[in-house]
């Protein structure tokens, strides 16, 4: 492999693994996604789904991250529970992982091509990502398929992997297989964002090695802003984004409202002006730990783009209290000058929703 193509000068050996695993993973999930049936679909313990996709995509990319860089920690989304107990799930797994290595996609000559993973080998490396996290040294972070509900509804999804180092987000790749490689609207799809702690943030379509500086503007008209928010009403409080909106004169029913990471994505490039994750338990929803593997690459990816991701209280996400931001609640994520416009609303409309106001 050669990293000339990469736009970041350090830890060009991490980027240029991680771009290579993400990129393969995204093919594997294209392919699922594309045939999925129903009895793919397994309930967790949570009562959330998760897929074949899911698991081969996570043991693909663990695969990639053992054979590179063998001392580090792993902090994965996913484990073997369901596939230990589910023949037909495993194999399938297993085909997943050794087809998405068969085929030279990525990049000719890329590591492991055409190579067969054995069944242990491959649950195993799932079960690498059960690390407890925390905040010393070097920790990889993978959700294999963020946005499992929009990838089985057949809409946003993306894959995702942060190292973090110290507590400290250093690299973050995320890919959108069904985001407009330009903006939304773009009919050409398949986007991969990249950023690097102090270097910046780039774009790229997933199947070219065409780098794009990104930078988000400090602030946009509220006329203009176009709120990035869950699908999902569960996930974040739909009713007190709303009143954000009203406060701070954005129109009414503009919300840009998809799954996954694809929400920084959009922001990163320019799009939307802000991302509000308000928690439900403001709503009378149960209390919730935001998973590191949610918002590594996207708070950084906001960050090397000229914005500022904090929670709703203003205070930095903190990487470093194991598999949660235990220590945050929510995520507010905006340009420079409007992340304290923002703030103050979401100040103002949380209290009026525990005054029973709203
Ligand atoms: N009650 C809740 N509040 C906030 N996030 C939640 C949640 N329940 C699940 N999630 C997380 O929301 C993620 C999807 O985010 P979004 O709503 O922005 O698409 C899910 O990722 P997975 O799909 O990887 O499990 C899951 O981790
Ligand atoms: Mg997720
Ligand atoms: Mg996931
Ligand atoms: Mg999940």
């Amino acid at each position: 492999m050669s990293s000339h193509k990469l736009p970041i000068s350090s830890m060009t050996g991490e980027a240029e693994v991680a771009v290579l695993a993400v990129i393969r993973a995204c093919q594997l999930t294209k392919s699922v996604q594309n045939t999925l049936t129903v009895d793919e679909k397994v309930t967790k313990p949570d009562k959330s789904p998760v897929t074949v996709g899911d698991l081969a995509a996570q043991s693909l990319i663990s695969l990639h991250l053992l054979d590179s860089f063998p001392e580090d920690k792993i902090v994965g989304e996913e484990d073997t529970t369901e596939l230990r107990q589910n023949n037909g799930l495993r194999a399938k797994v297993v085909d997943l992982v050794n087809e998405g290595f068969g085929k030279g996609r990525a990049e000719a000559g890329a590591w492991s091509e055409g190579k067969t993973f054995s069944e242990s080998e491959i649950l195993s490396a799932i079960d690498a990502g059960s690390d407890v996290g925390g905040g010393t040294g070097r920790l990889w972070t993978i959700d294999p398929i963020d946005g499992t509900l929009g990838f089985l509804r057949k809409e946003q999804y993306a894959v995702c992997l942060a190292l973090i180092v110290d507590g400290q987000v250093e690299l973050g790749v995320l890919a959108c297989p069904n985001l407009g490689t330009n903006s939304v609207d773009d009919e050409t799809k398949g986007v991969l964002f990249l950023a690097r702690k102090g270097e910046g943030s780039w774009s790229r379509p997933i199947e070219s090695p065409e780098y794009k500086q990104l930078s988000l503007p400090a602030s946009i008209p509220s006329s203009s802003i176009r709120f990035l928010e869950s699908v999902e009403s569960g996930h974040s409080a739909h009713g007190i984004q709303a009143r954000i909106g009203a406060l701070l004169g954005v129109p009414e029913n503009t919300s840009l409202r998809m799954d996954s990471q694809a929400k920084y994505g959009c922001l990163g490039r320019g799009e939307g002006g802000a991302y509000l994750r308000i928690p439900t338990k403001y709503m009378g929803g149960k209390a919730y730990e935001e998973k590191i593997w949610d918002h590594a690459s996207g708070s950084l990816l906001i960050s090397e783009s000229g914005g500022i991701c904090t929670d709703m209280h203003g205070e930095p996400l903190d990487f470093s209290q194991g598999r949660t931001l235990k220590s945050n609640d929510g995520v507010v994520a905006a340009g420079r000058d409007m992340h304290a416009k923002v703030l103050e609303a979401v100040k103002q409309a949380v209290a009026e929703a525990q005054t029973g106001k709203l």
